[in-house]
């Protein structure tokens, strides 16, 4: 049976990890402390930091620390709400000024577009936050793709390898779990979503992987190779 809706995850699925590492991580690793220092008292970003001070203990008031605390999940690569909520934000200023484009492989776009074309609902999920994802998708190399999507899941949902989070998609989406098909490049992932009864393929791009991959979910080296049934 086709499935109903596709969820897809980004970066490594969609896109190249070295994109969103290389590029992307980069770049707010440069701009981040001076946009905080800047925007801290701005609603958007005082939320954030707001957050940040409960979850830490951090004081508000001491600024460089908090910052500190955000270079060092930078430097980790942790997928905390907070950070990719202000990476968002930062993300933003390079894509406007037309800095860099979001990459996409190739297959994506066509396959999406069949998808759409077959009534299937797309949506997305990513750590990166739902700013982000948008941002990201309406900058690409291939040009706006936004309205390919439904909608967007980020952190806020839940952590990408907690099966409580696949649960909370598919009640928003309203759909019983195995009439969506979860696409991601990892396997823990893959394997939250795999425990609440969700369809899953690894995508193991050649470019980003070295030799075999063994996994417990279909592989498929490209979106090329999907076929619903
Ligand atoms: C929205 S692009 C940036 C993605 C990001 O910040 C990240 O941490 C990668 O997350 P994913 O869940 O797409 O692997
Ligand atoms: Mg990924």
């Amino acid at each position: 049976m086709k499935p109903i809706a596709i969820v897809t995850d980004i970066e490594g699925t969609t896109s190249s990890i070295r994109f969103v590492k290389d590029i992307l991580f980069v770049y707010a690793e440069q701009f981040l402390p001076d946009f905080i220092r800047k925007h801290k008292e701005e609603r958007d970003v005082a939320r954030q930091l707001r957050a940040m001070s409960e979850n830490t203990g951090i004081p508000l008031r001491n600024t460089e620390a908090l910052i500190a605390q955000l270079q060092e999940w930078m430097r980790n690569d942790e997928k905390v709400t907070e950070l990719k909520a202000l990476q968002g934000m930062v993300w933003e200023q390079g894509y406007s000024r037309g800095e860099y484009q979001a990459h996409v492989y190739p297959d994506v776009p066509e396959k999406l577009r069949e998808w759409q074309e077959q009534g299937i609902n797309l949506y997305v999920y990513s750590s990166g936050s739902e700013k982000a994802q948008r941002l990201f998708f309406r900058y690409t190399t291939y040009g706006d793709l936004r309205l390919l999507f439904a909608g967007y899941f980020d952190t806020t949902i839940g952590a990408k390898q907690e099966a409580q989070s696949y649960r909370n998609i598919a009640e928003w989406i309203a759909l019983p779990p195995e009439d969506i098909l979860f696409l991601s490049d990892i396997e823990g992932e893959l394997d939250a979503a795999a425990e609440i009864g969700i369809r899953t393929i690894r995508v193991v791009r050649p470019q980003e992987s070295e030799g075999e991959v063994t996994s417990r979910h279909p592989v498929v080296h490209s979106f090329e190779e999907i076929t619903l049934e």
